[in-house]
């Protein structure tokens, strides 16, 4: 096994990891056997954790759209998943974002087991940990800059004097400080990008979801959004870029192919 290959094999139960907020009996007794095994040092905690994760949609005809996979990304990475079209991108990405479970498979978000999560308990989870990118921005288009950001934090019980202070910084954070009053209609294609990056950062979300943020961008623009992504990474921030893009993909620190719902370590689109 190459050292790439062990990346993406998770752990088996006995060094699975005592992560923070545990939530099922299962992970209980994990972290029993972990403990005998004494090796708490070495292992590093992961953000996420898909453990045999599958998603066959029902049909008719059923649809096996990503085969049982094991993925694991460690806080602070930045890794792309890179695929052609149909290959499972969109059913991955709504499986991370908790926007869909999956038919098989366990998927740990920072130590949460999401798998048996109620409904609400998912959504409050997503809004607490993941921020989400677009291809398309999504902004409210009769609302400012300041306030497309604001009200993204409406449902986490922030007044609104926070809320738009926490707006403003975080438009300052991606180059935005001197458009904060401005209506969407009124920035250019990488400016509401910018506005869409300052909304998911809102929350300070542990992980940064993003769905081909420079599909509709022009080359010169994708580059600088590609450059604020950087910078984010720089202080910290976990990254998981969606695309189908050779070269997007090779941007990242880390890239994992997805290809007939299938994942593989390192960029492997050019072949075939
Ligand atoms: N709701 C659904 N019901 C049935 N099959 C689906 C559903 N959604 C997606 N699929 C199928 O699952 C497979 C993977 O689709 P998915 O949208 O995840 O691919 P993708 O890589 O995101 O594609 P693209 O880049 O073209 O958006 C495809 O064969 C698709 O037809």
């Amino acid at each position: 096994m190459t050292e790439d290959d062990a990346t993406i094999i998770l752990p088996t139960v006995t060094d699975r990891p005592a992560a923070g907020g545990i939530l099922d009996d299962s992970a209980i007794d994990a972290t029993a056997v972990f403990a005998r095994v004494g090796d708490v040092e070495d292992v590093k905690h992961a953000l996420i954790e898909l453990d045999g994760v599958g998603m066959t949609y029902p049909g008719p005809p059923p649809v096996e759209a990503l085969k049982p996979v094991v993925l694991r990304v460690e806080d602070g990475e930045y890794v792309a998943i890179v695929g052609p079209s149909g290959s499972g991108k969109s059913t991955l990405l709504n499986l991370l974002g908790l926007l869909d479970a999956p038919t098989e498979g366990t998927y740990w978000l920072d130590g949460h087991d999401t798998s048996k999560m109620k409904e609400a308990t998912r959504t409050q989870l997503r809004a607490d940990k993941i921020g989400f990118i677009f291809q398309a921005f999504h902004l409210m288009a009769h609302r400012t800059a300041t306030e497309n950001v604001a009200m993204s934090l409406v449902y986490q019980g922030i007044g609104r004097r926070r809320r738009r202070q926490i707006a403003r910084e975080k438009l300052e954070l991606v180059g935005l400080g001197h458009r904060l009053d401005a209506l969407p209609t009124t920035l250019s294609g990488g400016e509401r990008q910018r506005v869409a990056i300052a909304r998911a950062l809102a929350a300070d979300p542990s992980l940064l979801l993003c769905d081909e943020p420079t599909g509709n961008l022009d080359s010169k623009t994708a580059d600088s959004i590609m450059a604020t992504l950087d910078e984010l990474h720089a202080q910290g921030l976990t990254i998981l870029m969606i695309t189908h893009d050779h070269d997007v993909a090779e941007r990242a620190e880390r890239a994992v192919t997805i290809r007939d719902g299938q994942l593989r370590e390192g960029n492997h689109l050019a072949e075939h």
